[in-house]
């Protein structure tokens, strides 16, 4: 069987792509199959940026295909803030929580219609070969005032989908895989995916 490695040290992340892999024929590992894995320094400029940053990295240590995943909340009232620095917009060392609670006291008193927002995600491949593909996918929301549901992981309490009238934190994961900024971006890969696997 084929073996993709996810280059990503977040749970979360690493259970939503064991998800979105099931139809195809590959096993799916992540970093924290492996042990004691070093921080990847995560200095670029863009999401596609840091995305093949962190693949290449992995890449250069495996002789394996290797997908990751760089993605992060741009809030519109916020200049597009937290951005590529979503991880740790709190500060270094911080948690989600933090990072949430971060977000709501820069938005308190920004009225409902101002309080747009996106998740952003960039996935990169990188092959043994060298081939090397990158791609974004978006996912459209607004902020709330304060946490709702227990589903996914990150921003998702915060994040409002005013279609559904759910948090992203209130979505099953069978719902969050077909929606989300990860979905639409894995979308675009599947053609380049099904050349390389
Ligand atoms: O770099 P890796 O090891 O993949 O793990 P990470 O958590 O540091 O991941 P990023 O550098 O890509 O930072 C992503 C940030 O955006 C948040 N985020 C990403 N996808 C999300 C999602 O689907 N729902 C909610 N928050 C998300 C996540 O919680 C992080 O704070
Ligand atoms: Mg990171």
């Amino acid at each position: 069987m084929k073996e993709i490695i996810i280059a990503t040290k977040n749970a979360g992340k690493a259970k939503e792509f064991e998800h979105i892999f099931k139809p195809y024929n590959v096993r799916v590992k992540s970093l924290l199959d492996f042990e004691e894995m070093d921080d990847i320094v995560e200095d670029g400029k863009t999401f596609e940026e840091n995305a093949l940053i962190k693949a290449r990295a992995i890449a250069s240590q495996f002789n394996q295909m290797v997908l990751a995943d760089d993605s992060g909340l741009e809030v519109d009232a916020l200049d597009g803030r937290p951005g590529v620095y979503s991880a740790r917009y709190a500060g270094e060392g911080r948690n989600d929580e933090d990072n949430i609670l971060k977000v709501l006291h820069e938005l308190e008193g920004v009225p409902t219609d101002e309080r747009g927002a996106r998740f952003v995600c960039a996935l990169a491949i990188v092959t043994p070969q060298g081939d090397e593909v990158v791609v974004r996918g978006t996912c459209e929301g607004r902020i709330l005032t304060e946490c709702l549901g227990t589903e996914g992981f990150g921003y998702d309490p915060i994040f409002y989908l005013p279609h559904l009238s759910k948090t992203m934190a209130q979505l099953p994961k069978s719902e969050k895989n077909v929606l989300s900024h990860r979905a639409d971006a894995f979308v675009k890969l599947q053609p380049y995916l099904e050349k390389l696997l």
